[in-house]
């Protein structure tokens, strides 16, 4: 393998050196990603490799996916700039090398030597760009290089990829069938698997659609919005008003001071037992419920948001909350709203926009009716579609446990497989036909129609000419020889990008920062034929090769596969 003075060239094609690259793209965002992240086969395959000397081989391997998860017709691709971070700085450091020496003491000195050099300056990986909407069996990602050093990066890069297009896709999911005028709020830190489960979530579920997260430290490394609001334990830790010694609220411009608050905030429930329109609808409210959120709007007289459900939502939540934000309101503030957390989330957010527009209209109060309405508890896309069937008055979801673990589906089934050694194309047979790899190195193209979405997406090989716009070009299904049509795009995009080129002094693609993904994935959300992204049952999107591919994979296929004998 190269050494690391080997030159990987930049975005604008001037070359610069593989450390300077690794300086430029920064580590792996989690630590325990290091070259020892990955199966012990790798290592002993690797040692086997040079043992007979075939380490050095070119090889080319394919990572995809066989079938969409959560029963639908697409995928988010994402996990690439992990990837790109791991390789940009993949080294052994001695310690490593001590510890391989120790699990694997049969092994020649001269094999650690080799590893003690290995890095990925002569690796090329090229990808589809993260936050694309993607398919089964298309490359997600084609990395070549030296066959062992790129088996060591089987684990990793199948282990960065899997779960990060897992729950892209679950969060773009849950965008979809909330709606685009729905703020999303991932809440799921608590119930994430593990610390770089809810790191991961965070990161990606944004990049999926979600607008913010609860995840202070994911606000910290990515830069995605924070938001919060306040649990049960904050409202049922208070016992009673007179808890409440600092009572003053200066108005928002600073000119006035109420000495009172809390006084203020009970006269302003009193009018609203008082109220015509409001009577019958509740009586005495919880007293201590009222001194947290008193509390809470003093800390926060500009944010004051309130969980309502702790004790009775129409009897005592929302008539308190109401108190307070009226309170608020006549010192020159607005209240931002409430979290709903039990119950008929569909029912309560209906009479609780009853109650503000009855407050709105009672009092004058401007905008009132219009407090945002936040819904949490055990969400998914199954109830938010049941809300919305139901008419529902919810404006923004907190959702954490079904979206942060996937719930529905486990594992999205990533695999990484070899297509070509030494210029020699590599197939993987299986008695299952969905099952059977796509040989050779490939380049794959996405077909646009007129009406501007996708048709298919095809692969051919590397040196066939590439398929053009206006022209007819024959798409075949990669193993059922009945199913083929012919395709003339009206626009035509390659799909995989040089995100790191080796040695191979090709212009490296620009590792794009959190936000620019996440407007790519969700154009690409909003460019697919709205057939193809229903929830029941969505029609399946085209992948395809070409029938120069067709031809050679169904002749490899016959050449390898053993013809059986009956006796
Ligand atoms: N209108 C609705 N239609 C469909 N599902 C709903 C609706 N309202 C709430 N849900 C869902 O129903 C489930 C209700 O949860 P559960 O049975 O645990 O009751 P709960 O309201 O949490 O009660 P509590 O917290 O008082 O024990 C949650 O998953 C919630 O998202
Ligand atoms: O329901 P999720 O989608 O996971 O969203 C996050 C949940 O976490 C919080 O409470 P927690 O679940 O810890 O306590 P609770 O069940 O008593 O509300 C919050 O109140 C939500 O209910
Ligand atoms: O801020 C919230 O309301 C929140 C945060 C995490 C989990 N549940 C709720
Ligand atoms: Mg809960």
């Amino acid at each position: 393998m190269a050494a690391a003075a080997a030159v990987a060239a930049t975005a604008n094609g001037s070359p610069a050196t593989a450390a300077e690259a690794a300086e430029e793209i920064g580590g792996p965002t989690n630590p325990m990603v290091t070259p020892l992240l990955t199966d012990l086969y790798q290592f002993t395959m690797a040692y086997a490799y040079w043992r007979a000397g075939k380490h050095l081989d070119r090889a080319v391997f394919d990572l995809y996916f066989r079938k969409n998860p959560f029963g639908g017709e697409f995928t988010v691709f994402a996990g690439l700039e992990e990837c790109i971070r791991l390789i940009a700085n993949f080294k052994f450091k001695e310690a490593d090398i001590s510890f391989l020496r120790s699990v694997m003491p049969t092994c020649e000195d001269g094999f650690f030597d080799y590893l003690r050099e290995v890095d990925c300056s002569d690796v090329e990986v090229y990808a589809i760009p993260e936050g694309s909407v993607v398919f089964p069996k298309v490359p997600l990602m084609r990395i070549e290089g030296p066959v062992a050093a790129v088996q060591l990066l089987e684990t990793p890069f199948v282990n960065l990829v899997n779960y990060a297009s897992l729950v892209t896709t679950n969060a773009a999911r849950h965008r979809f069938v909330a709606g685009k005028s729905k703020v999303l709020l991932e809440f799921g830190l608590r119930r994430a698997q593990g610390p770089d489960g809810g790191i991961s979530a965070s990161k990606y579920c944004y990049i999926g659609g979600f607008d913010a997260t609860s995840n202070v430290a994911a606000g910290k490394l990515f830069g995605i919005p924070l938001r919060g609001t306040h649990s049960h334990a904050f409202v049922s830790s208070y016992m009673s008003l007179d808890e409440i010694q600092d009572r003053a609220l200066k108005s928002p411009d600073g000119l006035r001071t109420c000495e009172d608050f809390v006084s203020l905030v009970q006269t302003w429930l009193r009018k609203l037992q008082l109220a015509g329109s409001l009577s019958g609808i509740f009586g005495e409210t919880n007293q201590s419920e009222l001194a947290a959120f008193t509390s809470y709007a003093l800390a926060f007289p500009n944010n004051f948001l309130a969980l309502v459900d702790t004790y009775d939502v129409m009897r005592s939540g929302i008539p308190n909350f109401c108190a307070v934000a009226l309170a608020l309101n006549s010192l020159g503030y607005r209240a931002s709203g409430i979290r709903l957390d039990s119950g008929d989330l569909a029912y309560l957010s209906i009479v609780a926009r009853e109650f503000f527009h009855a407050v709105e209209k009672e009092f004058g109060a401007p905008d009132f009716g219009k407090m945002t309405i936040t819904a949490s508890n055990d969400l998914n896309e199954e109830t938010i579609d049941a809300l919305n069937k139901q008419r529902h008055e919810v404006d923004a979801y907190g959702i954490g446990t079904y979206l942060v673990t996937c719930y529905a589906q486990a594992a999205l089934g990533c695999v990484f497989k070899l297509v070509e050694i030494n210029n020699q194309p590599r197939i993987k047979l299986s008695e299952d036909v969905a099952k059977v790899s796509i040989p050779c190195k490939k380049r794959c193209f996405r077909l646009y129609g007129r009406e501007g979405y996708p048709l298919v997406d095809m692969m051919t090989g590397e040196n066939e000419p590439p398929p053009k716009a206006g022209e007819r070009i024959l798409c075949r299904h990669p193993f059922n020889e009945s199913k083929r049509a012919y395709v003339v795009p009206q626009r035509v995009e390659e799909l995989l990008k040089c995100y790191w080129p080796g040695s191979s002094q090709k212009p490296r693609e620009e590792l794009p920062s959190l936000k620019k993904i996440r407007v790519r994935c969700l154009q690409h959300l909003e460019q697919m034929r709205p057939d193809h992204m229903r929830r029941l049952n969505p029609t399946p999107y085209k992948v395809s090769v070409s029938s120069k591919l067709y031809d050679f994979i169904h002749f490899l296929w016959l050449n390898e596969a053993p013809v059986g004998e009956l006796q």
